[in-house]
């Protein structure tokens, strides 16, 4: 049975991240339908999973987001964290958060590499997550990241 998934991403961001997911998704399996919506900025996302998920009835969504470099930039990534936090225990859905900060990276290139590496491993974890849980539970403990590479399990 086919299961939507919602994916919102914003205009604020530098790179377009949602493709990159919505690729990799259907590359994954041909069970799904996806629901594309795109608002201002990273402020604006939780209520647009939370429509996407409540009016379009996803069973779970990707919040795709670029916080800015300066400080008042990382204030509302937190706000937006926190917002996308309470629009999950509100609707009981997933939300996967897929923040790239614009810092992270040195120059244009290497943003648009991780913000698109970062948002195709996060769209594996949604597959995972509705289709394959198991992989998930075998995957625990071992370090994984999504975009930079896996920090490895704690060597003893
Ligand atoms: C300061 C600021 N920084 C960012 C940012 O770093 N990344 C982003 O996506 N959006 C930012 N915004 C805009 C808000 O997220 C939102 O789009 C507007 O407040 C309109 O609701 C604002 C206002």
């Amino acid at each position: 049975m086919t299961v939507k998934v919602g994916i919102a991403d914003t205009t604020f961001a530098r790179v377009d991240m949602a493709s990159a997911a919505i690729k990799k998704l259907n590359e994954m399996t041909s069970n799904i339908k996806i629901i594309r919506y795109t608002v201002p900025g990273m402020k604006d996302l939780p209520v647009a999973c939370k429509k996407l998920m409540e009016e379009q009835g996803c069973e779970i969504t990707m919040a795709l987001g670029m916080p800015g470099g300066k400080d008042k930039d990382k204030v509302c990534a937190h706000e937006a964290s926190q917002g996308l936090m309470m629009a999950q225990l509100m609707t009981n859905k997933h939300i996967i958060e897929v923040f790239v900060h614009e810092d992270e990276a040195v120059n244009g290139k290497e943003l648009d590499w991780l913000a698109k590496r970062r948002a195709e491993e996060h769209a594996e974890n949604v597959y995972y997550m509705l289709f394959k849980p198991e992989f998930l539970q075998k995957s625990a403990g071992k370090g994984l990241r999504q975009g930079f590479e896996d920090a490895g399990a704690a060597r003893k």
